[in-house]
């Protein structure tokens, strides 16, 4: 598929967001075919044996850190990263952000409602986006708090609101919502710490 091309900083490689941003979409949908099939013993090993070959493709792609395109590209659906429920930012500024995020049956905890694992891991996925702006110095989660009010139903289209709330210092105070409609699924409130230059 071709789409918008990145500029090519990668050792000659091209990337091709819109291509990238299918393939995280594939995995998503590979991972939640996964999470609910029973396959037998011939299926199971024939995938095995593709998912190997796929594995050796990548790892001689490796790229450093600052590199990678996973969780890093801005301009894509979950910034191209297939680790948290996927979402999609639709405003933002520096004093939050509004999406959309959906769990995918991967993300299944039990009797059709999400892990609760997964709910914070989106809270902190979207805190850091937000956290982390333009211009300012990364920082790092130090707390993260968040009441479950009612349960996360899969496959369902959430609203997203996160918003700084005050920071002092190097301590950044910021809030969440994920809502159903008109109601609210989970609330989250985190501290994220700046952190000083060398700090890892
Ligand atoms: C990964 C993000 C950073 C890298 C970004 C780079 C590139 C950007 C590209 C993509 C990334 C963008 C977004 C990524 C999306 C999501 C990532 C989300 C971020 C995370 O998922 S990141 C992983 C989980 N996170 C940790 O792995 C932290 C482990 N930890 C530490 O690294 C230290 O613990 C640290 C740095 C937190 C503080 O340590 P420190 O030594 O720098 O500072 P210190 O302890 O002095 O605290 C200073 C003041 O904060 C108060 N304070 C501290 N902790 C508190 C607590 N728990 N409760 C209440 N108050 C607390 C103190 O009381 C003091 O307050 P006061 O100044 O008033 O006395």
């Amino acid at each position: 598929m071709s789409g918008a091309l990145a500029a090519d900083d990668r050792g000659g490689i091209v990337v091709d967001d819109l291509a990238y941003e299918a393939l995280v979409g594939a995995t998503r949908n590979f991972l939640d075919a996964l999470a609910v099939a029973v396959p037998d013993g011939p299926t199971a090993d024939r995938l095995t044996a593709d998912l190997a070959g796929w594995a050796g493709v990548l790892g001689g792609l490796a790229a450093e850190e600052r590199d990678r395109l996973f969780g890093r590209r801005a301009g894509i659906a979950s910034y191209g990263q297939a680790m948290t429920p996927a979402y999609r930012v639709l405003e933002r500024d520096d004093a939050g952000l509004r999406g959309v995020a959906r769990f995918g049956r991967y993300f299944h905890g039990g009797k059709g409602a999400a892990h609760g694992g997964a709910v914070p891991l989106l809270f902190d996925e979207l805190f850091g986006r937000v956290i982390n702006g333009e211009g300012r110095p990364p920082a790092r989660t130090a707390y993260l708090h968040v009441d479950f009010r009612a349960v996360v139903r899969l496959d369902r289209d959430l609203g997203l609101r996160v918003w700084r709330e005050r920071e002092e210092g190097r301590k950044q105070y910021v809030r969440g919502e994920i809502r159903d409609g008109d109601v609210v699924c989970a609330e989250a409130e985190a501290l994220f710490v700046a952190l000083r230059p060398g700090q890892p």
